[in-house]
């Protein structure tokens, strides 16, 4: 396992140029799963907690803005009980209003002292956040005309969420000087390497997961980059029917997993196999749940109707994709081989993530499901490169798209 680290030459300013003593307003992204209402624990907290303890040890003081869910939905709620979790990481007291830009929060951003942090209301209540705009029109906006003056500097933490350009995270880069968080470094360093770097040995790209679209966008833009693509999950079946195999069919009518991205995809599919079938490895065996509720094996040569749903690749294959692994000098994964939610179809995700972390390989793990098998398998996070935060900003950077957020951070 080799590290992605910041380089010196960072295309941002960094917490290392920022003067002491400051006012900083810091945005994180702590979007979270919500149980029963209340925010659950997960890896964003522990890694933004870094970069606010940084700040708080050095005697800034320090401002926080963060978002949770979308208008409407039932993941849509208060930052209070995320500022507890928060608290929590940093091991210091971290205050909260309930305000973002009224005279509560000005008020509060006044009260606070050198080293003491201070989070304030989930940025989407406030009406002029959500509305994709462009850099300047957030600038001009009252909720970010109103809060910038009460500060000294910027600091983008959120990474996860710079493919939005919204005014808590394009606004403020343009009316304050703007600072790059650890995590946003380290993310945008080990997003973005698959396309700076130069490897001189074998790149390995293990896709999977969901959603076909995604990995069919990353494989046509990194093509020229990658030797070998690894394929599983509900993407990995549907390049399976389109090399003639009875597989990656919707068998319940009212599931919607393969069918409906079959006839948006299949053709682009096609193509890619013809073209440039060699770069793309194919499960040769798939697992399903036999009649005694068991995991069942058998090989794709041997399928020969349409009458089983597939919930994994087999272990024939997941010991070859390992094998791979172990001779690759970059690996990167986006989506899960199989369910591995469920214990009996984790063997394709856990075989390869643990060849992974015992290969001295420089690896990056991407996607928010993906990562969840780290932990719920006793793997530890440290044996990997890097294992992202990110969902849809990783999938943008791999597909080669920029990101408002990080552009409106980058030095002139
Ligand atoms: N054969 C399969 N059938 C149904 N779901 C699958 C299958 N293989 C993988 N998955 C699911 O894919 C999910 C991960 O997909 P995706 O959202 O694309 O990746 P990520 O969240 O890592 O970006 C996992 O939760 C897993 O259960
Ligand atoms: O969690 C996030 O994105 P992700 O689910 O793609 O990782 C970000 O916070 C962005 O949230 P949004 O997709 O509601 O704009």
């Amino acid at each position: 396992m080799s590290t992605p680290t910041p380089t010196s030459d960072s295309a941002f300013d960094t917490l290392d140029d920022l003067a002491p003593e400051q006012r900083v307003l810091v945005r994180l992204d702590l979007n979270s799963p919500i149980e029963d209402g209340e925010p659950q624990d997960n890896r964003r907290f522990e890694r933004h907690a870094k970069t606010v303890r940084e700040l708080a040890e050095a005697g800034h003081r320090v401002v926080l803005l963060a978002h949770q869910g979308r208008p409407g939905r039932d993941d849509f709620v208060s930052l209070s009980g995320h500022a507890e979790i928060l608290a929590e990481h940093v091991g210091r007291d971290v205050r909260f209003v309930a305000d973002t830009y009224g005279t509560e929060a000005l008020d509060a951003i006044d009260a606070l002292g050198a080293g003491e942090i201070l989070l304030l209301e989930n940025t989407r209540m406030c009406d002029e956040e959500l509305p994709e705009e462009d850099p300047e029109t957030k600038a001009e906006t009252e909720f970010v005309q109103t809060l910038a003056p009460r500060f000294d500097a910027y600091v983008d933490d959120a990474y996860s969420a710079a493919h939005r350009s919204h005014a808590s995270l394009v606004g403020f880069p343009l009316v304050l000087p703007a600072y790059a968080g650890r995590v946003m470094e380290t993310e945008y360093e080990a997003n973005t390497a698959i396309a700076a770097k130069e490897f001189d040995g074998r790149v390995t790209m293990v896709v999977g997961g969901t959603k076909a679209t995604d990995v069919i966008d990353v494989m046509n833009n990194l093509g020229d980059t990658v030797d070998d693509f690894l394929l599983g999950g509900i993407a990995g079946e549907l390049f399976l029917r389109a090399a003639g195999h009875p597989v990656g069919f919707d068998l319940d009518p009212d599931a919607d997993l393969y069918d409906s991205q079959w006839e948006t995809n299949h053709e682009t599919v096609e193509e890619m196999l013809a073209e440039r079938g060699e770069q793309i490895t194919l499960a040769t065996d798939l697992a399903y749940e036999d009649e005694a509720g068991e995991r069942a094996e058998i090989d794709v040569d041997e399928i020969e109707e349409k009458d089983v749903s597939f919930l994994d690749i087999g272990t024939d294959t997941a010991e070859g994709y390992a094998d791979v692994v172990r001779d690759s000098e970059a690996v990167f994964v986006k989506g899960a081989l199989g369910v591995f939610e469920d214990e009996r179809f984790s063997v394709g995700t856990v075989t390869v993530l643990e060849a992974i972390a015992e290969t001295d390989c420089f690896s990056v793990v991407g996607g928010g499901d993906t990562s969840r098998a780290i932990e719920m398998y006793g793997m530890d996070e440290a044996d990997f490169g890097h294992v992202s935060i990110a969902g849809g900003a990783y999938i943008r950077a791999l597909t080669g798209q920029p990101l408002a957020g990080v552009e409106a951070l980058k030095r002139e």
